[in-house]
């Protein structure tokens, strides 16, 4: 009998199911591999490719049913695809007639094709991983994996088919990260949505109200205001961004505003619930005590993400797990047992996929070698609006608390040639650099592609360089990196162009 099948019997049967007992039912059905990497995710798949590339025999289970992870199927990638063509959208509508293009008849948006175009990059690029594991000879396990002890995972397929017990010499947990629910809010993925019900909604809402101005509410934010919503963020603390330097925080939010979204800084929200086709919200306004309400045809709930092992059945093998969920490592990403290592979002550090990329490398290499390298204090960020705000290093506000003393460097795009070719000039490039050596310790940018251009301020940073380093490279003529290269000149002397 399927077992599926038989959970299902005795679900119906009124029998209550502990989520984390399921019985095996066959235990003779077992593989054994060097490394078994546990999520195909970002974290996950690198890791696996990288370990078969090194010669060992590497396993990847993932229960999505495609590869990738969070990023690739509702993160990353179907996100940049809605920010990219809402935002061509947005330009042909309002921009056309500036640059001298008529456009004879309506411009309308085909949601649904706009929806499909999303879809078949995901389906691509999910894809695309699939073929790499077949290259490098990666076996792909598609199925759930449960630790039955240390040493054996089982793997539930997520087809019909016969349970699997792994074994391997090395495991690597890449379990990845969920959105974390709102006390008191009830997620549908219609009404009232997570980023995933997000990416498809199947009609531009009116109105959409987001809770919490962090990456996700604005990227998602900025792609249905372009297709036409009014919406409206409510972000607990005073600054939007999460984490941006606090100038920066406040130019995005004036962008943004004046892209026509709208922001209630120190919302506390206290009720939001569905009534029939609307969704009605409360919230607090922290300043004035004064309680304020609102109404959406959609409520995106963003506040955050938690890392995620639902179904691991760490408690078997008493992994360590701090308050807020994440895995305990060491600085080889050793969990309590030598050989268990865990990776991404389901650990510490930012949850972002190249943060996860990085570590799968260096955890195959603390196998294979005993050394690996992620420098945490070079991790770019980058929010995918129009412009785009990307940051590298440390904020002006981290360093005041730090008590190092520190230069600036500014310099405006409206300064620079070919972002007034391209009428594309909001936004500035700034670097913070120690007041002594004039070594960059941070940088901040927003501006058409700032997330291509941070790449440069990442491995200035890298290697230490100092603005003047910067400012003496030639930069081609005319790029909009000419703007980093002067701004990092206005650390040490005046730019030239402004
Ligand atoms: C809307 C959105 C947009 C984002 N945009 C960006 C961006 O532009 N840039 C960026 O850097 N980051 C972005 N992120 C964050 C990024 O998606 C994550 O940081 C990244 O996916 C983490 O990678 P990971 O491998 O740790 O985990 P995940 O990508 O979450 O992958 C974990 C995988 O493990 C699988 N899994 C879990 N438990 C089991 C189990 N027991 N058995 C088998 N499989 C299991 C899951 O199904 C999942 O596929 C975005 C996130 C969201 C939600
Ligand atoms: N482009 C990218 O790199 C990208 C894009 C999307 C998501 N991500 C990653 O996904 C993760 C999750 O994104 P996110 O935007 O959900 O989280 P976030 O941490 O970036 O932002 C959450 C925001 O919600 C606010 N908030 C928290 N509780 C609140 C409450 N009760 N009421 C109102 N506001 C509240 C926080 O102050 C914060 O500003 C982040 O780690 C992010 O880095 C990255």
């Amino acid at each position: 009998m399927n077992f599926r099948f038989r959970v299902d019997l005795l679900s119906a049967s009124g029998y209550r199911i502990s989520e984390s007992f399921i019985p095996i039912r066959n235990l003779t059905n077992e593989e054994k591999h060097d490394i078994l990497v546990i999520g195909g995710g970002p974290g996950g798949y690198v890791a696996a490719i990288k370990a078969a590339q090194l010669g060992f025999d590497t396993a990847c289970v993932e229960k999505r049913g495609r590869l990738g992870g969070t990023c690739l199927n509702v993160g990353c990638i179907p996100s940049k695809a809605l920010l990219n063509n809402s935002h061509l959208f947005h330009q042909i509508q309002h921009e056309s007639k500036s640059r001298g293009i008529d456009i004879k008849g309506d411009v309308s948006l085909n949601l649904p094709k706009f929806m499909d175009a999303k879809d078949k990059v995901v389906a691509q690029l999910t894809g695309g991983i699939e073929m790499l594991f077949k290259k490098y000879g990666v076996k792909y396990y598609k199925g759930a994996a449960s630790f039955l002890d240390e040493h054996r995972v089982n793997v539930d397929p997520i087809e019909d088919g016969e349970n699997v017990v792994v074994k391997a010499d090395n495991i690597i947990i890449a379990t990845g990260s969920e959105a974390t629910p709102f006390p008191g809010i009830e997620i549908d993925e219609e009404r009232i949505v997570s980023s995933t019900g997000c990416l498809s909604l199947s009609e531009v809402p009116k109105r959409l109200v987001i809770i919490g101005g962090g990456i996700i509410g604005l990227e998602m934010g900025s792609v249905w205001s372009r297709l036409g919503s009014q919406v409206t963020v409510l972000e607990f603390q005073n600054a939007i961004g999460a984490g941006m330097d606090g100038e920066v925080s406040k130019a995005t939010q004036k962008f943004l505003t004046k892209q026509g979204l709208k922001f209630k800084l120190g919302a506390k929200v206290t009720k939001g619930v569905r009534e029939g086709e609307v969704v009605k919200i409360e919230y607090e306004d922290t300043k004035s005590g004064k309680t304020e309400a609102l109404e959406a045809d959609v409520l995106l709930v963003a506040v955050g993400r938690r890392p995620y092992l639902k179904g691991l059945n760490a408690e078997a093998i008493g992994l360590d797990i701090e308050k807020r969920g994440r895995v305990v490592i060491d600085s080889q990403f050793k969990t309590k047992f030598d050989h268990i290592r865990c990776i991404g979002d389901v650990t510490f550090g930012p949850m972002l996929a190249h943060k996860a990329e990085e570590e799968g490398i260096a955890a195959v290499e603390y196998i294979k070698n005993g050394h690996g390298h992620v420098n945490y204090a070079n991790i770019p960020a980058v929010m995918y609006s129009h412009p785009e705000v990307a940051w590298v290093g440390q904020t002006e506000e981290q360093l005041k608390e730090a008590g190092i003393k520190y230069k600036v460097g500014k310099f405006p795009f409206i300064a620079n040639s070919r972002a007034k070719t391209n009428m594309d000039t909001e936004g500035f490039v700034k670097f913070i650099a120690d007041a002594e050596t004039e070594r960059v310790l941070g940088c901040h940018i927003i501006g058409p592609n700032a997330g291509e251009m941070i790449a440069e301020a990442g491995l200035a940073l890298e290697y230490g360089a100092s603005t003047e380093d910067i400012a003496r490279v030639c930069h081609a003529h005319p790029t909009l990196s000419e703007a980093f290269k002067e701004a990092a000149g206005s650390v040490f002397g005046k730019p030239i162009n402004f």
